[in-house]
């Protein structure tokens, strides 16, 4: 792990991409500190992904700059320090989940009891255990999706670029996951999250808010229902999107 001292994990400065003939991302500049959860929400289509994309450093972006752990996103170095969840599962269908992980621990260098022990962790974290030799292709999607979690997570990564890593799981798994990222985040690992549920809002330490690409709010949870005076998240994100009509408040 990367230690940041105290830097942030994201620097993104004046970031501009363009998808096809749209500009997806017009000019977004944010700083997402370190050892902290940061909740990435907005309307489908407002550019969470793309922006996941560009810190991870496979998106093509047109200007500006996104530094990550102090290298520039994408770079060599952060080839270990940096996890990502994609939405669609990456992996395997003809291994088995432990075969995945494994695969995924070996990439990262892992080997021998280190990379039995880490693979073990990893698939009791997701609550896999009782599957854990089955094939992939035999899963449901839930189950599916937390293999692929649990594949960013193997090598215990500086930063984890989560995209919608609840969707589709029953709220204990749901509550088991944040205290899991919570725990990720107490030892120092900084995690951004994408997601569509409000209620997971309250359990990130800031909130970045995207509609149509634009930055509508970075705050605190606390600060979301204080500047909107609206008593859960839900309420508040809304409010916030028809009453800013896409401009930047904060
Ligand atoms: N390959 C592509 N070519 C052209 N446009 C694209 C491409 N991928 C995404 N877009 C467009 O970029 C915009 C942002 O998409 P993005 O996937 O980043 O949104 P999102 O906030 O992650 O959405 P969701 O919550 O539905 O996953 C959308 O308008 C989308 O249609």
């Amino acid at each position: 792990m990367i230690e940041t001292e105290g830097g942030p994990a994201v620097v993104v400065r004046g970031l501009n991409v363009v998808r096809g003939k749209r500009r997806v991302l017009p000019d977004i500049s944010l700083v997402v500190p370190s050892g902290q959860v940061v909740g990435l929400l907005g309307p489908s289509g407002s550019g969470k992904t793309t922006l996941m994309r560009a810190i991870v450093g496979v998106q093509i972006v047109e200007s500006g700059s996104v530094t990550v752990l102090g290298h520039a996103a994408g770079s060599a170095q952060l080839r270990r320090e940096v996890g990502y969840l994609t939405q669609s599962p990456s992996i395997y269908s003809d291994l088995t989940i432990r075969e995945n992980i494994r695969y995924f621990g070996r990439a990262l260098g892992l080997r021998g009891a280190a990379l039995t022990a880490a693979v073990d962790r990893t698939i009791t974290e997701v609550d896999l255990d009782s599957h854990a030799d089955q094939l992939v292709r035999d899963l449901s999607g839930g189950q599916e999706s937390r293999v692929s979690l649990a594949c960013a997570l193997v090598g215990r990564p500086t930063l984890l670029v989560l995209d919608e890593p609840t969707v589709g799981l029953d709220p204990v798994l749901r509550r088991d996951l944040w205290n899991l990222f919570r725990d990720l985040a107490a030892n120092g690992h900084s995690l951004i999250v994408s997601s569509h549920v409000m209620d997971e809002a309250a359990r990130c330490d800031r909130l970045v808010l995207l509609r149509e690409g634009r930055l509508l709010a970075d705050v605190t949870p606390a600060e979301l229902l204080e500047r909107t005076g609206e008593s859960d998240a839900d309420a508040a994100f809304l409010s916030l999107v028809e009453s800013t009509g896409g401009e930047e408040i904060w």
